[in-house]
């Protein structure tokens, strides 16, 4: 079997939802259009106020399963002289599509992300994100994001689709260092421990 093929190459691990998709269902306690989502955990590289060069991505909620954020380019996050790291760009589409999570009450982690890259990103940027959940089936959730630059109506950048894996809490309780569960187990404030594993508070 060559590198490319096989179990392991993700290829046939497919983006378009299957026919027996089911339109996403907001949760009744999701919060109202226009709240801003705050961070789910302090420490996530994506939206953590405790990561000094994160990207610090701002999320709001939008109306039905759909989320806009920003985020501003600083220079720690260049590939290129000036430009925003690729990686970077698909960690901040990743955060988005992930914070639908939030509004659905559904843990899940990304299996799949496929990312295009539209235009260059350069430093000082604003990145302003618009994600939407497109389909549920089991325990997938399929979504589809867009970045464009300077603003809402401004020129497209990154788009991206995605497919989440819902998973249990133990996902991470048992994959994960033990001293950061830990930690983020002990907060006394129960909504911040929910929401570092995007758990139903
Ligand atoms: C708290 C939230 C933080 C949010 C942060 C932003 C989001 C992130 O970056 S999360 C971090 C990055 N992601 C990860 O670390 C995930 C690592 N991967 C894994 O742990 C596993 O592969 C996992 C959980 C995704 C799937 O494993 P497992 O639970 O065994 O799935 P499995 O039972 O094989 O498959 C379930 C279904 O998902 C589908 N599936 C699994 N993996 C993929 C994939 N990569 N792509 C597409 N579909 C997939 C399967 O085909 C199957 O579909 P069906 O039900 O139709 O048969």
């Amino acid at each position: 079997m060559s590198a490319a093929t096989g179990s392991d190459s993700g290829v046939g691990a497919a983006l378009t939802p299957p026919p027996d998709v089911a339109s996403p269902v907001r949760h009744p306690d999701a919060p109202a259009p226009g709240t801003l989502l705050g961070a789910h955990y302090d420490q996530c590289f994506g939206c953590g106020e405790g990561q000094l060069h994160g990207l610090h991505l701002e999320a709001r909620a939008g109306e039905g399963v759909t989320v806009t954020a920003e985020f501003t380019v600083r220079p720690a996050h260049q590939g290129a002289p000036g430009l925003a790291h690729g990686g970077v760009l698909a960690l901040a589409l990743d955060e988005t599509l992930g914070s639908l999570n939030w509004l659905l009450r559904v843990i899940a982690v990304t299996g799949r992300l496929e990312t295009d890259f539209v235009r260059p990103v350069p430093v000082g940027a604003t990145l302003h994100l618009e994600a939407r959940c497109t389909g549920v089936a089991g325990r997938k959730i399929y979504g589809s994001a867009v970045g464009r630059i300077g603003g809402s109506d401004g020129p497209v950048a990154v788009r991206a689709d995605s497919v989440f894996i819902e998973v249990k809490l133990e996902h991470f309780t048992k994959n994960g260092r033990p001293q950061e569960i830990k930690a983020a187990l002990a907060d006394p404030d129960q909504v911040k421990v929910a929401r570092a594993f995007e758990v139903n508070p």
